[in-house]
């Protein structure tokens, strides 16, 4: 779906690279970016995104390189970005708004945009919010408003920046069977995320960044088998795998369902 050449960037011209020759290719897996606190991870979503130009090498999307699209809409109905601050993505009036501009504005007709809308919307339960000025909701709510928002757009990847974050247990829990509904509905679903609980419970491939380089790449129980990378990235594996491990599991645990039955 995504292969991912070479790829380096700076922010500024001829200053220290954030990302250095990065080499990834993604297919349908669930994936989590994960890595510690300026790795270059927003950094690299906003180069698949086509928000940031990159200074070496290649971004191909269902083989079409990136930098041969030229519109923001084109853009726009290949990957759905989420940001971390909802602030910075919402502008619209009203909920319905907010949401239905994504579909509109990758051309798709008034009613469909509607339907769609209104569907991405039920997902989050803010459907029954659909008047309401989207600065007025709760910040939980403005984070699955903009969920929905890009839901709303169909796109075959969609990648969230920290949906967890400001997610009481049941925020939580939606956000899960949100991004169940879009594995079944076979999309690429990709999220940075500092929650490793959450990655381990749902994302099927794991990579870590670390200082602009891609540190280590897997399956999730692999990659948090590794606690030695894990430790150079300064990341760590999920609390119940570390007591599995401590208690001479010989198996890697990610959940404490998988805990349960293995004692
Ligand atoms: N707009 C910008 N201008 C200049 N430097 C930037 C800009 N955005 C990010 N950086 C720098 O690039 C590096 C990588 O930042 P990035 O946000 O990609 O990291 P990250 O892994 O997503 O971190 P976090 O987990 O904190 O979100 C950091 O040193 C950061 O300070």
């Amino acid at each position: 779906m995504i292969k991912v050449s070479n790829l380096s960037f700076s922010y500024k011209k001829g200053g220290a690279p954030v990302l250095a020759g990065i080499n990834l290719e993604f297919d349908q897996r669930s994936t989590a970016i994960i890595g510690q606190n300026g790795a270059g991870k927003t950094t690299f979503v906003k180069l698949l995104k086509g928000l940031l130009k990159p200074d070496n090498g290649d971004i191909l999307i269902h083989n079409v390189n990136v930098k041969m699209k030229t519109t923001a809409a084109e853009m726009a109905g290949t990957i759905g970005l989420v940001f971390q601050n909802p602030n910075d993505q919402i502008f619209k009036r009203t909920v319905l708004e907010e949401v239905m501009f994504g579909p509109l504005n990758i051309n798709m007709g008034k009613i469909i945009a509607e339907r769609q809308a209104i569907q991405a919307l039920k997902m989050v339960e803010l459907d029954d919010k659909l008047e309401m000025n989207p600065h007025d909701l709760s910040l939980s709510e403005k984070k699955l408003l903009c969920i929905a928002s890009v839901v709303a757009m169909d796109t075959d990847i969609i990648i969230l920046d920290e949906p967890t974050i400001a997610q009481d247990i049941h925020g939580k829990e939606k956000i899960r069977e949100i991004i169940q509904a879009l594995k079944d509905k076979h999309k690429l679903v990709m999220t940075i995320i500092h929650d490793m609980d959450f990655v381990a419970e749902n994302f099927e491939r794991t990579i870590v960044f670390n200082e602009g380089k891609v540190l280590l790449d897997g399956d999730t129980r692999y990659v948090f088998s590794q606690k030695d990378i894990l430790r150079e990235a300064k990341v760590e594996a999920p609390g119940i795998t570390q007591l599995a491990e401590k208690l001479g599991f010989k198996q890697t645990i990610l959940t404490v369902e998988e805990f349960i039955q293995m004692k």
